[in-house]
């Protein structure tokens, strides 16, 4: 049952109390998008759900993980499971012990396949472990959470886009992390294969050398530069040049996936903007322009997503690799909790999803 906290406190006292249990919704990510090697990332319409809740009085199991959907079996157990990491993350923040929980995932975001299962898990437990620590952080120019998530994580490319949604641009000052939101051309779509195979990112990271040479920095700076000025300035033609990459698309290509660039070739024929590797892979991400509202209320003859789709299907058939297909939007909005009891809504105030 829902307890409410008692009306002696006021609303700002009352937000800064610890809760009991909380549900934090976070988005999938696609991360170095094209030339934008651990900086630039896109939010995905494809959201994970992670419950956490303090263990009650009596209770005998105490600390537990448990999981349905995507990676469920596979997933960590244990304390090195990324929930546990950013919750622990944000109770030292709060200078309070950990104490034990239960976490629960519905997980929808694919496991390691290059669509950010593990930065969406680190946010979300940052998340969760601040708002039932009751510990708040700052955030305009300073943006804390970022801090902490990038600190787990190593790069913002996945975590900036969690956090914020939509496209987001992270760098790291020497001192900081620093993120900022790119536009998102309206009617951009995302088709999304998502090979059966896992790709470890430590393992994907393994096969990058450590130098490039000033031809290839030279190709990647103008590469990055013509992405950003596409994306902003709504010329979705230019994707296909901006999101042309020598840091790691090559170096992966032939060593970990022979289908990348002839995925990319036969989306791009088929009609998509652009297409590259989604985060360290196995997933080729394709974007395609012209959804006008619902894509399913629009004349097929005037889709893309269908035939870029259909090339990308036939090409993984080619190469003898199975996997699934999806369509989705970018999404502006980033993490959130859904769910906390006691609420954050008061008999004066109402948050969304009465929560
Ligand atoms: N809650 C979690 N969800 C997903 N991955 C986790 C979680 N906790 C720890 N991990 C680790 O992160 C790895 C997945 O991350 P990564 O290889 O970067 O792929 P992804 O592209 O999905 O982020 C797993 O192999 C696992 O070792
Ligand atoms: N910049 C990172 C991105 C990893 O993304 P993921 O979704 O595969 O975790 C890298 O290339 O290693």
């Amino acid at each position: 049952m829902r307890r409410r906290i008692a009306t002696r406190y006021t609303i700002e006292e009352e937000n800064n109390l610890g809760r009991d249990s909380v549900t934090v919704r976070v988005p999938a990510t696609s991360a170095n998008v094209g030339p934008g090697y651990d900086c630039i990332g896109i939010a995905v319409d494809l959201w994970s759900e992670v419950t956490v809740s303090r263990c009650p009085e009596g209770d005998e199991i105490g600390f537990e993980i448990t999981a349905e959907g995507e990676g469920a079996d596979a997933m960590p157990k244990d304390e090195t499971n990324y929930l546990v990491v950013g919750c622990k993350a944000a109770f030292d923040t709060a200078n309070k012990p950990l104490p034990p929980l239960k976490y629960h995932v519905v997980s929808r975001i694919p496991y390691a396949r290059g669509l950010g299962s593990s930065s969406a898990a680190i946010v979300a437990g940052i998340i969760a472990g601040l708002v039932l620590a009751g510990h708040r952080l700052p955030c305009w120019g300073s943006e804390a959470l970022l801090q902490i998530a990038a600190g787990i994580e190593g790069h913002p490319d996945n975590v900036a886009p969690v956090i914020y949604g939509g496209i987001q641009l992270g760098i790291h000052n020497g001192t900081r992390w620093l993120t900022e939101r790119v536009a998102n051309p309206p009617g951009l779509q995302m088709i999304i294969f998502i090979p059966d195979f896992v790709g470890k990112t430590s393992d994907a990271r393994g096969v990058l050398q450590d130098t490039v040479s000033r031809e290839d920095a030279a190709f990647n700076i103008g590469r990055a530069a013509f992405l950003v000025h596409a994306f902003e300035t709504n010329n979705l033609d230019n994707l296909r040049w901006g999101a042309q990459d020598r840091l790691h698309q090559p170096q992966r290509g032939s060593k970990l996936y022979k289908y990348l660039y002839p995925m990319i070739e036969a989306a791009e024929k088929a009609g998509a903007c652009c297409a590259y590797l989604s985060g360290a892979g196995p997933t080729v991400m394709a974007l395609t322009s012209g959804a006008a509202g619902d894509i399913f209320a629009q004349r097929e003859k005037e889709r893309t997503d269908i035939l870029v789709a259909k090339a990308m299907i036939q090409c993984a058939k080619d190469f003898g690799i199975d996997g699934k297909l999806l369509v989705t939007n970018v999404v502006s909005e980033g993490a959130r909790v859904v769910k906390v009891d006691p609420p954050f809504s008061t008999g004066e105030i109402t948050y969304r999803d009465n929560i």
